[in-house]
């Protein structure tokens, strides 16, 4: 049942307590609860996700950062942007950020997995041992509102989608660009420009990420498919053994003997009062990059040193609790252009606006039924070759573009009162720059927000990564479809006017001044082989040195997935629970 204070709970000790109900946290919740005979407490910060229009509407994901699901972070002033500090949007609301994500829906490549299995030692990581779990996670339906649409799944088999409950699709409002850039990237490819990088592909989920095409979206039916409509709400719905409670933060885990700890610490504000919950069993931290690791100092588990400084008592010296953060930088760059059709005086003109909202709520149909982003593109570049490559391997990527109908104000830069736009985004995937996440303090708890360092462009080869996919960019809209019959692009616009057609240097400024990320925050809890120190859970996801505590959500990542990382949390989610059935013996 669903329950908004700790004290309706009907019991305070359950044989596992999952500490976040987000997009890995729900995975565990629903797999763990099909034992009836174990009991199982999600402990969910944020708020009820019924019924929350800008959640479900698909083409909305742009809007949830800094709204009432958004736990609102920001990191610290980043050194090389000029001091400037940017978002950190998280999801405080069941399905955590699979309810504000924008939808872009991929499996990470063989390369990635298999490098896992390298780094930890352990070959259930690989490719082949995570394929059946990601087989379990997701079903591709049909788009019926595009016909512009390659063949559908049943014709299509190289989409690599299962039978699982999270809907898959393809865009399902075409927009005039969408062949425009498919077109563009077989023309390039024919032509061999940049030396083949360009091409298109049907599947960029199939194990080779590289390659332009259609954007998969975690949607179906015209509605966003969340890990909580996916994966809570109909485990919640039919299984008594499942209780979630939400309103309420864990502020820390609880020694219940030596080095165990099996308990956790509630509140539901910063001055209490707690409440302490006990799993027989297990605690499972599923509260993302950025929960997880604050959860884990607040408990004394981190590195000691650092833990006296903000007076925090160490229970166990875990010293990599928290490093290793990092996440995909994106630059926006636009461009007025030749069209009407562009989602521009949708979002301006209230009549308009609204018109199309009804056609959502009366028929999940038409602009908002869908993200904002119908294709993109992964590509290699050169600089990431050989020795210096950060990447996971040949079929992994180091940059993506994605193209979108519309000015996309994701960044500072404000939506204009006229005109149409062309936003061409450009993101590094296998970043080399990376900081960390620190107790700002003791005081407050998990209601303090922690101190957020990505450590933005501190390592050359990002900016080297961003320049050549500015580059990239400039090839792609040169090609045919964006010149012929008549030119598409009429100009670039704002300050990406003056870099555009500027030096490098007026490039490089331009990327300081405007990059944000992707929100794809990882690593701050990473697994690592038993010998490697640098990590802070095992292969199976148990917190080294303690027990009774695994981490099952993206701070486990060895490296950041060369993609948009829903898929692999989920995959990651899967594994976790498979993992913890494995160990208890659970059915
Ligand atoms: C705006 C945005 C756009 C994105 N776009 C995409 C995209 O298009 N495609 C893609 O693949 N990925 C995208 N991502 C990234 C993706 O959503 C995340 O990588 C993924 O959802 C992380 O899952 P998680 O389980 O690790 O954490 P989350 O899903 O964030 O879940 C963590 C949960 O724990 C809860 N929690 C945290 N601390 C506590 C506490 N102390 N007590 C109780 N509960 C707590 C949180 O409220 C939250 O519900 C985007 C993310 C954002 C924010």
């Amino acid at each position: 049942a669903l329950f908004t204070s700790p004290d309706q709970l009907p019991t305070t000790e359950y044989d596992f307590i999952i500490v976040g109900a987000g997009t890995a946290g729900n995975v565990v919740a629903n797999r763990l609860s099909e034992d009836s005979s174990k009991r199982i407490l999600v402990v969910e910060a944020g708020i009820d996700d019924t019924n929350v229009e800008l959640i479900e509407v698909p083409f909305f994901g742009p809007n949830t950062p800094q709204s009432i699901v958004d736990w609102n972070y920001s990191t610290t002033p980043q050194s090389a942007l000029n001091g400037r500090t940017i978002p950190v949007p998280r999801g405080f609301v069941l399905g955590g950020s699979s309810n504000l994500h924008y939808m872009v829906w991929n499996q990470a490549s063989e390369d990635l997995y298999d490098s896992y299995a390298q780094k930890t030692g352990d070959s259930g990581w690989a490719w082949e041992a995570i394929m059946p779990l990601w087989k379990k996670i997701s079903t591709f339906v049909a788009s019926p509102n595009n016909p512009s649409l390659p063949p559908p799944p049943a014709n299509n088999p190289s989409l690599s989608n299962g039978n699982g409950p999270v809907q898959v699709n393809f865009a399902n409002f075409a927009t005039d660009i969408d062949f425009r850039v498919v077109n563009s990237s077989k023309e390039l490819e024919a032509s061999g420009a940049g030396g083949g990088r360009f091409k298109f592909t049907d599947d960029m989920n199939a194990g080779d990420s590289i390659g332009f095409g259609f954007n998969q979206e975690s949607a179906g039916g015209g509605t966003r498919s969340s890990s909580a409509t996916a994966y809570l709400h109909p485990a919640l719905n039919s299984r008594s053994n499942l209780d979630v409670l939400i309103h309420t933060q864990v502020m820390k885990l609880k020694e219940t003997s030596p080095l165990t700890f099996t308990a956790v610490e509630v509140a539901q504000s910063a001055d209490g009062p707690l409440t302490t919950l006990t799993a027989t069993s297990e605690v499972v931290l599923s509260a993302g990059s950025i929960g997880t690791p604050q959860i884990l100092l607040l408990s004394g588990i981190g590195p000691k040193d650092e833990l006296a400084q903000v007076g925090v008592e160490s229970t166990f010296d875990l010293s990599h609790v928290g490093k290793h953060l990092i996440d995909h930088p994106l630059v926006l760059t636009y461009y007025s252009v030749n069209s009407n059709t562009t989602f521009d005086d949708t979002i301006r003109q209230s009549d308009l606006f609204a018109s199309t909202l009804e056609l959502w709520e009366d028929e999940r149909k038409g602009l908002f039924s869908t993200s904002s982003t119908n294709v993109i593109g992964f590509m290699r570049i050169p600089q990431g070759e050989g020795a210096n490559d950060p990447s996971s391997g040949p079929r992994s990527a180091h940059i993506e573009l994605l193209f979108t109908n519309g000015f996309a104000a994701l960044g500072d830069t404000k939506q204009p009162d006229e005109g149409h736009f062309l936003t061409v985004i450009a993101a590094v995937v296998s970043p080399k720059s990376e900081g960390s996440l620190t107790l700002a303090s003791a005081e407050g708890g998990t209601f303090t927000h922690p101190n957020i360092d990505y450590g933005l462009l501190t390592n050359e080869f990002d900016l080297v990564a961003i320049q050549q996919a500015l580059r990239d960019a400039d090839t792609f809209l040169n090609a045919t479809p964006w010149t012929s019959p008549s030119p598409y692009i009429i100009a670039p616009f704002g300050d990406w006017a003056i870099a555009r057609d500027g030096t490098d240097a007026d490039r490089e400024a331009y990327i300081r001044k405007n990059l944000i990320t992707v929100y794809h925050p990882v690593g701050t809890a990473k697994m690592s082989s038993d010998s490697d120190a640098t990590g802070v859970t095992d292969s199976r996801l148990r917190v080294k040195g303690i027990k009774g505590v695994r981490v099952v959500d993206a701070s486990i990542f060895p490296s950041i997935p060369e993609c948009h990382p829903q898929g692999p949390v989920y995959t990651v989610g899967e594994k976790g629970a498979q993992l913890i059935k494995e160990d208890h013996g659970l059915a």
